[in-house]
């Protein structure tokens, strides 16, 4: 249930790439967060390599994420599968807080007013950061889990010290069935790669689908493969970007 994963073929399986603590360290503000120079070129040759079947399947808005990208061309899904945007496309307009969201805004507002809690919103999803004061992880837990079912349409996601209502249907597996549906990446065996709770639906899917998940770091997971940290998933990245072909 914990090996190290083995080598993946370019040409028939799909790389699903989450982003915060696994290819960014994580950090004490979204906003600081960053990839390594190296893991973005090692991305680039990937994407190349494997003709385009490489995403990264973010719970940030897509809107966040892409300036964390330095132009790199990969497909992107953000807000956890609620945006989707395709390698090569051109990004367009945010999508406007999707309504049972509009709903939820005003108490989760008041709450991180409060609370003094950091607030972020997403075209699929509201979120409370509570980095650096664990001691309200229950009371955050308890406030969205009672949001989200005072609002039809909305569901409970709690991750690496946050705790979000997110549009009910969305998730990483959703995310990953939508792009599977789609060249480049139809027929391929599906990887999903992922350090947080929210990432185990991603690796259900992939494992549904005909492939695995690799979890990063040591918390309990549903992956088959496990890595130990962020640079040694860049390590594997590396190797499975100079590798020989055959
Ligand atoms: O699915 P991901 O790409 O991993 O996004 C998950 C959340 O990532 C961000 O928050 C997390 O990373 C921050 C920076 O390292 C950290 O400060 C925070 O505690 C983590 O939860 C992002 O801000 C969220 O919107 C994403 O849902």
């Amino acid at each position: 249930m914990t090996d190290h994963p083995p080598t993946i073929d370019p040409a028939r399986h799909a790389l699903f790439l989450d982003f915060d603590g696994t290819l960014a360290p994580i950090v004490a503000r979204p906003e600081d967060a960053r990839m390594p120079p190296q893991t973005r070129a090692t991305l680039g040759a990937l994407a190349r390599r494997m003709d385009g079947a490489v995403a990264i399947v973010s719970g940030r808005a897509l809107a966040d994420l892409e300036p964390l990208l330095d132009g790199l061309d990969v497909a992107l899904s953000g807000s956890h599968g609620h945006e989707i945007r395709m390698p090569g496309e051109e990004t367009g307009e945010v999508p406007p807080l999707a309504e049972p969201l509009r709903a939820a805004l005003g108490h989760l507002e008041s709450l991180a007013r409060s609370q003094n809690l950091r607030l972020e919103v997403k075209p699929g999803a509201i979120t409370l950061h509570y980095r650096g004061m664990p001691h309200l992880e229950d009371m955050v837990r308890d406030e969205v889990r009672e949001t989200a079912e005072a609002h039809a349409g909305l569901k409970p996601m709690h991750g690496n010290m946050v705790s979000e209502v997110v549009l009910d249907g969305v998730g990483k597996g959703a995310a990953l069935r939508t792009f599977l549906s789609h060249a480049p990446f139809a027929g391929r065996r599906p990887v999903m790669i992922g350090d947080d709770v929210t990432d185990e639906d991603g690796f259900r899917a992939a494992h549904a689908l005909g492939g695995f998940g690799i979890k990063i770091g040591v918390a309990e997971t549903e992956a088959a493969f496990r890595l130990g940290d962020v640079p040694a998933l860049a390590d594997w990245l590396s190797a499975l970007a100079t590798r020989s072909p055959g």
